[in-house]
Parts: C-alpha cells; structure tokens; sequence
C-alpha cells in the first residue's frame, strides 16, 4: 500500500482512481464481443466459452440432472448458513415493501403509485475466480419478493463445463430454474439480445468484472436497463485510535482478495494507528490462499493519514466507495456526515463480510465513485413505479382552467382542447 501523509486537496482527485484497463482497448473489445453475440448468437458464446473460460460447450443451459446432482453434493453445514443468509435478506428486502396512500390532491383528483415487478429480468452471477453463489441471494430474493415473471441467470462455466454446486443449489432454493453457462461480456450481450437459447430480457443486474461492467454500460444504448455500475469490489475504512488494528486488515484483505483489481484504502487520524494496521496486513496477507490476488490489490491501494476525522470523511464522500467501515468506537457520530457510499459498516464488530454475506443488505452495490449517484440493489431496483391518477368532474373543473392556460402558453392547443371539450359538456349538462 502506497503510504501519504496529509496530501493537500489538489492531490485527492489523483488519490481517488480506480485501477482500470485501457478504456478504448476495453470499449472496443466488448463492442466487438456485444455485435458477435447478436449476430452469431449461440455459437458466439461457445466460441467465447473456448477462448475466455477454456471449455467446449455443448449445451448453454444448465439441465435439471445437473441442478439435481448439484444439490445433493453441497454439505448440509453450507445449505444451513445459506439458509441463514436467506432469512435475513428476504427479511430485510420485504421490509422495502411500501403501501403507497391514494393522494387526493385536490377534490376530484386522486393520485397514486403502484409497485410492478419487472417482468422479464437477467441475473449475472460472478464465476470467474469465485463461485460467488451469496449474489444469487442478494439478486434472486428481491426478484422473489417483486413478483418478477421471467428471471434468467447467466454464470461462467468451470474448465469441465460444470457450474459451481453451491451456484445451482442457491439458485434453486430462490426458485430460478433457468440457468446459462455464459460469462463475461457475452453473457450480458445475450441476455440484451437474445440467442436461440438465452431469452432477451428488460432489465439485467448483477456485479462482475470490468468486461462485464463495460458490456452493461453499453448494452443500455440497446434499450436494457441496468442496475447501476457493480464493478471491481472496494474497501475504504476510517480508523482511529480505538480501532483493533487486526480486524481492520482483515477487512482490508478481504476485499483485496477478490481480484488484482480491487482497491482498498485505509484512512487515520494518527499515524501510529495507521502504521499498526499496515503491519497487521503484512502479516495477515502471507497467511491468505488468495495471497498472489490480494498482493496485487494492494499494489493499487492507498493509506493516508490525515489531519483529523472529519478530514478522513471528506476524503471518503470524494471517493465515494462501495464499502465504508467506520473502526471507531465512536463511529455513529459521524454518520450524518457520509454523503457519498455503497454501503457503511459502523464501529469494530460491523465486518465487511456480514453484509457480503449474511446480515441482510445488499452487496450489488456501485463502485468505481459511482455511489456518488447511484444506490446499491434493493427491492425497488425490481419493479417499476407506476402513476395512477383518477379525476371527476369536480377534479376536472377544479383544475381545468389552470391546464387549458398553461397549454395555451406552451402553444399546445390539442391539449388545451381535451380539457375545454369535457368542460363545455360538464356546463351544458349543467344547463
Ligand atoms: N460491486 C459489487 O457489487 C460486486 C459484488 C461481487 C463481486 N464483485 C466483483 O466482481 C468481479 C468478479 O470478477 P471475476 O473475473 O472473478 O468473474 P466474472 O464472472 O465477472 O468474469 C469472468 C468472465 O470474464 C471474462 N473474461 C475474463 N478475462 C477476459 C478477457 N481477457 N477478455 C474478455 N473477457 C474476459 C470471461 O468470459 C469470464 O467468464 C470481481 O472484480 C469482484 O470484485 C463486485
Ligand atoms: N464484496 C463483494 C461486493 O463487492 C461481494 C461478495 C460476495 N462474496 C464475497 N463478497
Ligand atoms: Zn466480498
């Protein structure tokens, strides 16, 4: 980890990139791999399964031996902790169901929406260095709870074409039957598109890497809808003296482990905090199966130490990371200060990994400085809003000299009209 010590402002934009490939060379392959899937279909994704995943692919879709098989193979232990997880995401997703009231805005109008489930969804379930089976709850649950009709999954194939046990056993427990062996930028592509076998869907959600971060960034000029940016995972913590130097560089690395292009930075009031923390990565990392990853991470990573906690926070809401850990005893006090995060874990015992995993939030969430606009997955990523709006003659009277004016002044005299003619018939009934 690159070390600073109290950069000046000029120099925290330049503290706050990301590590990322080429952008033109990465905009121009994903291109290319989007026009192959729509134009070749289903042999572009075997064809891509060869050159990415190194697998000959007869068959895309995952049959229903293999779900079968696969669910006999998870050990009882991991089905129980899965279902663990499973409760408390359904129990924290369903609490974002809300009933909207009928507004009557004024007499004679009334106004309200309706929640609808996105009819036809696609999921994207990370495989390339991890069987990441927790993002089927994170993205399978809230498409349970939003009524969404159609849910499709797309997840890398292993060198011997199987998929991950665990992957296929949490799919079927949140009930999607319908599952792909596509990775990459062309899994995203197929589910934009559609092939012979990969039903198009409206909408597709679900984090990965940069290939398919950049194919989700494109495919919305199609006319698909995305989540929001879920790229290279990414840490950032606070920590001050009261801190456990341990338990920060374990949150350190654990996002560091996901892949050579994770970022994780560590920010303190004190130097001597700071230091502790370093040392304690040092020491953790060499005892990591995933060491080589992490190592790299950290290459790209950063502490600084800055002049005071308030400091440390402006410096986080101009990062905007998708995981802020506050390792501070006090660490509620600063929470109206977060302007700008994924998602916050406040004080020593709040890890990282429990919201990765089992406490109930999402872990779809935006990276790369994107949770300066964007918020991470939740219910409401599933279903659209829908207005209703329901006027009588006294709404349409009460509001209907203020509509024909301002239509006149937009110039718009066919809406003018459609108010003026239900008028003219209210008054001649009347007479
Ligand atoms: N932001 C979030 O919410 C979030 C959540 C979970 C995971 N993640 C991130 O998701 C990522 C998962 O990445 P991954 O690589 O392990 O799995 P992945 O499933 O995202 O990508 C694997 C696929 O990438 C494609 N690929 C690999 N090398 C390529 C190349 N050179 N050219 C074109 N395509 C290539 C292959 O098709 C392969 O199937 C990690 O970066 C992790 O940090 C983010
Ligand atoms: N930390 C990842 C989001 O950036 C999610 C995850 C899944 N499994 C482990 N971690
Ligand atoms: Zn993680």
């Amino acid at each position: 980890m690159k070390t600073y010590n109290n950069p000046t402002k000029e120099n925290w934009n330049a503290l706050t990139k990301r590590p990322a490939i080429d952008q033109k060379e990465l905009g121009d392959l994903v291109t290319s791999i989007i026009e192959n899937v729509k134009s070749k279909g289903n042999l572009a994704l075997k064809e891509y399964a060869l050159q990415f995943d190194k697998v000959t692919l007869n068959e895309l879709t995952v049959s229903k031996e293999e779900i079968e098989k696969a669910k006999t193979s998870v050990p009882q232990e991991l089905k129980d902790a899965i279902q663990l997880a499973y409760g408390n995401i359904y129990t924290f997703h369903t609490s974002q169901q809300t009933t909207e009231a009928v507004i009557e805005t004024v007499k004679g109008v009334k106004c309200w929406r309706k929640s609808v489930g996105i009819e036809k969804v696609g999921l994207y379930i990370p495989g390339g260095s991890a069987p990441l089976f927790s993002t089927i709850l994170m993205l399978g649950i809230p498409t349970k709870i939003a009524a969404c009709k159609e849910v499709i999954l797309c997840t890398p194939p292993s060198k011997d074409g199987t998929i991950n046990p665990a992957i296929l056993f949490t799919a079927d427990l949140v009930g999607i039957t319908k599952i792909y062996k596509a990775g990459g930028a062309q899994a995203i592509a197929a589910m934009a598109v559609g092939t012979e076998t990969i039903p198009q869907v409206y909408k597709i959600f679900g984090p990965g890497n940069q290939y398919v971060t950049k194919a989700k960034e494109l495919i919305q000029q199609m006319g698909v809808a995305i989540d929001m940016p879920a790229g290279p995972s990414e840490v950032l913590v606070i920590a001050d003296r009261t801190c456990n130097p341990e338990f920060v560089a374990a949150d350190l690395l654990s996002q560091a482990e996901h892949g050579p292009d994770s970022q994780v930075v560590l920010l303190s009031d004190s130097e001597e905090t700071l230091t502790k923390c370093k040392i304690a990565v040092e020491r953790q990392v060499q005892l990591l199966p995933r060491k080589d990853t992490a190592l790299k991470a950290l290459e790209n990573s950063t502490a600084i130490v800055f002049k005071n906690m308030v400091e440390c926070i402006e410096f986080s809401n101009q990062y905007a990371p998708e995981h802020l850990i506050i390792a501070s005893e006090n660490a509620n006090q600063y929470v109206n200060d977060i302007t700008n995060a994924g998602s916050v874990f406040l004080g020593n015992y709040s890890c990282e990994s429990a919201g990765d995993y089992a406490s109930g939030t999402n872990h779809t969430l935006p990276t790369n400085g994107f949770a300066k606009n964007y918020s991470g997955v939740s219910l409401d990523s599933f279903v659209k809003k829908i207005t209703f709006q329901e006027l009588n003659q006294q709404g349409i009277e009460n509001i209907g000299e203020a509509i024909e004016i301002m239509a006149e002044a937009e110039g718009l005299f066919a809406h003018k009209n459609a108010v003026t003619l239900r008028l003219n018939e209210i008054r001649n009934d009347r007479n």
